[in-house]
């Protein structure tokens, strides 16, 4: 699968512009990304980071980051998933850097997600569902899940995130309704974000492969 990822992560490259600031997400795939966005430093404007772990990496490559609060919209965001489904809405988290993903992606005109085969699905819920929550609402926000949903929730212990709050992945859930699911949890007091891409779903998926696979 790293191949897949590798092969995925460069074929992104084709969506960035001259002098883009380009939105960069979290994770394995990501990473690829950003090697290969290393190779054209010269010719975009910075980034804009999802985690600090893209953020060390962006800048060991020397590519400059700049702040959300100053660069207004993106054209450009690139990142990973955990699951993507046929309608490109997503499961993201696995990395717990959800929160600042998705505001990222929000902030961006074109989402571009790179993914390999496995991440495939036809219904979002075989990976567990991540969810950010304030640490003294875990367990508050884990009853509330398992009334609501059926779902298992399992706290991701030792894990914080880069906003200093806790995980919860949710187990056992099969979402036939990922934009009313979103909005569910996403009332829940205590809940920061939820790892469903689906109200604001993925543009184009690139499945790494050779060659990879371009769905618009
Ligand atoms: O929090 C992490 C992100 O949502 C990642 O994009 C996601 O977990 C996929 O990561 P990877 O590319 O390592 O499979």
């Amino acid at each position: 699968m790293t191949e897949a990822k590798r092969l995925a992560g460069e074929k992104a490259i084709e969506f960035v512009e001259d002098g883009m600031i380009v939105g960069v997400g979290t994770g394995s795939t990501v990473a690829f990304f950003i090697d290969a966005l290393a190779r054209i430093r010269d010719r975009i404007a910075g980034a804009v980071s999802s985690s600090e772990q893209s953020t060390a990496r962006l800048k060991q490559h020397g590519i400059e980051v700049l702040e959300l609060n100053d660069t207004g919209p993106l054209p450009l965001y690139v990142d990973g998933a955990d699951e993507c489904d046929p309608h490109k809405r997503l499961i993201k988290g696995g990395g717990a850097a959800l929160t600042r993903e998705k505001i990222i992606a929000e902030a961006s005109a074109r989402f571009v997600c790179i993914i390999d085969p496995a991440k495939r699905v036809d219904v979002l819920g075989r990976f567990p569902l991540p969810i950010e929550v304030i640490p003294m609402a875990r367990s508050l926000v884990a009853r509330e899940i398992l009334a609501k949903t059926g779902g298992q929730p399992v706290w991701r212990e030792g894990v914080v995130t880069d906003n200093g709050n806790a995980v919860l992945d949710i187990h056992h859930l099969r979402i036939v309704d990922p934009v009313g699911l979103e909005r569910e949890l996403n009332q829940i007091p205590g809940v920061v974000s939820v790892g469903l891409f689906a109200r604001r779903p993925a543009d184009v998926v690139i499945v790494g492969g050779e060659p990879p696979q371009v769905i618009a």
